[in-house]
């Protein structure tokens, strides 16, 4: 499609979601960290040079460390790279850096490797970066054990020290250490549980309990057992509750301890807690050891680009944690993952479980004949202890619960945005019975057509004629209950999963909203792609809820055809929600968004040439920015740059140039943008509030623009916000 119509928007959008999908944004990060790939370098020349000759680089990438080795003297270097994508930029950056055929590159998992077939003999040194922000999320400990079994010379040992490095097997890097910390993040916490007793006027206790979809403790394979975030950058920041401890330490040289690590058993560290306050997560990071002498560290107070792993508790326990408590962490390496759970709080001698990673099969701590589940306690430790198991399911099954997306989770705790929702439905509905009061019920198709049915037994009044309410929020929305218990309409929930429907008649039922004032409209039309049609073949829709901005921060795909489309379903005085979209943006300068986006030349990487390869993935517009934490400086003021108007489209001007005037010099290297959704005249909600579950997103410029103040910049917005040169 682009070759056909290359401004075409839609294509050129989805060829961007296809090159992130490609390559992903942490390529970019590692080939732009000079100083990573530079300690990188020094330890494979200190090995080659001390003897090793022949190279295997396991997860080659862009091939960067292959040819490290290659530069560095070894005799053969071999590389593999799972990804196809990968394996055919590596191949081109290593002929485009004159070392064609001096290294031989496999496009296959290390795994499947063995000699002879796919390379000659053993090697005296595997090169790998096969980690993730959780160190063993890409398999570097059965990819390491399998190259000790098959692909590696034997290691050093201490029977015969005399063998030579070149007839001895060895990896960089030589092994990490992982430390963990407890941390308080309420924008980790407002991701992961809920945090809101009430929500757009509805009691949530009612919803049971609700998890993300990343546990540790979790069997079925629909979790992950963590998320990654850059605590350096998150909004609002962290408490720490205890220090840094030692994790786990692995030796990436010993074959016999990697083997061992995910037999071993379940490990327990006593934390002592060192901070007050309420237990969100645990954080992970650890040092790569290279070498004896050199190693990278993923720490949050490194300013380095890596995001540490995070492990949020699920289950909501209102037990704050205060300096000398002790806690109960547990660490296992369970299916090749890192996994760590808090179990419990030791405080005065005695212990709450937390249970937040009881295994679901692992019978609960049934409460004794007093209904504690620890007698020993006194009066107020009982209490804590009671609440602390609070909804615990006092039968051995697994505590049920119900999964939302971690942007479903940050949406339902989103009380301003729920509270502007109801006040714009309650001032539609009034309008709308103002003006049935004033002319009647509505005329023409709206006529309630009563079926031909023997007259109902006595003087039953039907009473008045519902509003019709149609939510089609992607995801778990709550929008079309607050519709229904406005009394007097019947809501639509497009609503999808069985537990999400059952979540909101539980609702439902708890605030009073009637069982048929609330239904799911797509068990309702047969096929999907007719979402959008009459609640009836007589009637009309009083409100369509649309959902017009992605959590990425991009609009929608199809948003003004779904609203066209939505303006024909209404009756006489019924509106669409949002009815206008206006698009926010600045100038910045931001040298984070740049290393994000494409690598910086060849200084950065050791002065090989890879950038033009890999930039060949770079997309000009970043998403899932958050725009509040961004290191950037601002070099003009916020300024509207188009207007998206739901409720009439053809007054809508995308293609017109913007003009922005810097307020102050520098090098504009992005334009962030977001959105201020207008539900109605008086109210709208931002995307880019520290409440919103909306990430932003910014177009990156090709080449940094320099700016001097009050120069004037000319932004032309196409859709997605392209920039052209200053006027
Ligand atoms: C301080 C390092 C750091 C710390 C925290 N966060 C991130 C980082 C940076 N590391 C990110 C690399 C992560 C991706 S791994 C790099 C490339 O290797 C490939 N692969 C992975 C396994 C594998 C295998 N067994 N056989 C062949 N190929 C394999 C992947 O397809 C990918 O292209």
């Amino acid at each position: 499609a682009l070759k056909l119509k290359p401004d075409y928007p839609e294509a050129k959008e989805n060829f961007y979601r296809v090159a992130n999908w490609l390559v992903e944004r942490w390529h970019f990060l590692m080939l732009n960290d000079r100083r990573r790939n530079h300690k990188y370098q020094q330890a494979i020349q200190k090995a080659v040079e001390g003897g090793c000759n022949t190279v295997l680089d396991i997860g080659t990438g862009t091939g960067i460390l292959g040819m490290c080795a290659k530069k560095a003297g070894a005799a053969e270097v071999y590389a593999c790279e799972l990804s196809k994508t990968m394996y055919e930029l590596a191949c081109e950056v290593v002929t485009a850096n004159g070392m064609n055929g001096r290294i031989k590159i496999l496009h296959m998992k290390s795994l499947e490797m063995e000699v002879p077939k796919d390379i000659p003999k053993r090697v005296s040194l595997v090169v790998t970066e096969t980690v993730d922000a959780g160190l063993f999320g890409e398999g570097i400990i059965e990819s390491l054990i399998h190259a000790w079994n098959h692909l590696l010379l034997p290691p050093q040992s201490t029977q015969d020290p005399s063998r030579p490095p070149s007839q001895t097997g060895r990896v960089i890097p030589a092994g990490a250490t992982v430390f963990g910390m407890a941390v308080q993040c309420l924008e980790i916490r407002r991701h992961h549980r809920l945090c809101v007793s009430e929500v757009g006027g509805l009691a949530t206790a009612a919803a049971g309990e609700l998890h993300s979809p990343v546990s540790c403790s979790s069997e079925d394979d629909s979790t992950e057992p963590y998320t990654t975030e850059r605590l350096s950058r998150l909004p609002g920041g962290y408490t720490p509750l205890t220090e840094p401890f030692n994790a786990l330490d692995i030796d990436f040289n010993n074959v016999q301890e990697l083997e061992g690590l995910c037999s071993r058993e379940v490990s327990r560290v006593r934390l002592p807690v060192t901070g007050e306050g309420l237990l969100d997560a645990l954080a992970v990071w650890f040092q790569l050891h290279l070498d004896q002498e050199s190693s990278l560290s993923t720490g949050p107070k490194e300013d380095t680009c890596w995001e540490q792993a995070i492990y949020p508790v699920q289950t909501p326990h209102n037990f704050p944690l205060r300096p000398g408590d002790e806690l109960i962490v547990e660490i296992s390496c369970r299916d090749a993952y890192l996994r760590l759970c808090s179990v419990a709080v030791a405080r005065d001698g005695r212990e709450f479980c937390l249970d937040d990673c009881l295994d679901p099969d692992k019978p609960r701590n049934n409460p004794g004949p007093s209904g504690n589940p620890n007698p020993s306690l006194n009066a107020e430790a009982e209490l804590c202890s009671a609440l602390a198991c609070l909804g615990t399911e006092q039968s051995s099954g697994p505590r049920d619960y119900t999964m939302l997306e971690c942007a479903e989770m940050a949406l339902l705790n989103n009380q301003p945005y729920h509270d502007s929702f109801r006040r714009a439905l309650a001032k539609l509905i009034t309008n709308l019975k103002d003006a049935r009061s004033v002319q009647g019920p509505s005329q023409g198709e709206g006529l309630e057509v009563m079926p031909l049915t023997d007259p109902p037994s006595g003087p039953m009044d039907p009473g008045p004629d519902p509003f019709y309410v149609l939510d089609v929020s992607e995801g778990f929305s709550v929008l079309s209950l607050m519709a229904a218990s406005q009394g007097q309409v019947k809501a639509y929930s497009s609503v999808e999963k069985t537990q999400h429907q059952a979540v909101l008649r539980r609702l439902a039922r708890a605030n009073g909203v009637p069982e048929e004032a609330l239904e799911f409209w797509l068990n309702q039309v047969e096929d999907e792609q007719a979402v959008l049609q009459r609640p009836s073949r007589e009637k009309l829709w009083s409100a369509i809820i649309l959902d017009c901005v992605e959590t990425c921060g991009l609009v929608r795909q199809k948003l003004m055809e779904k609203a066209t489309l939505a303006r024909c379903l209404l009756e006489d005085g019924g509106q669409i929600f949002p009815e206008r979209i206006v698009v926010y943006g600045m100038l910045v300068e931001s040298d984070t968004l740049l290393l994000e986006s494409a690598v910086q030349g060849q200084e950065p990487t050791l002065g090989f040439n890879i950038a033009p390869f890999i930039n060949q993935f770079t997309v000009p517009v970043h998403v899932f920015l958050d725009l509040s934490t961004l290191q950037c400086r601002h070099l003009s003021d916020s300024v509207e740059l188009f207007i998206l108007d739901l409720m009439n489209t053809n007054a809508n001007y995308t293609n017109r140039d913007v003009k922005v005037q810097a307020s102050a010099s520098g090098r504009v290297t992005a334009v962030p943008f977001w959105y201020q959704i207008h539900l109605n005249e008086e109210i709208s909600v931002s995307t880019f509030n520290q409440d919103s579950h909306w990430k932003q997103a910014a177009v990156v410029l090709h080449q940094p623009l320099a700016v001097r103040e009050g120069d004037w910049v000319r932004l032309n917005g196409k859709k997605n916000v392209s920039y052209t040169g200053p006027t």
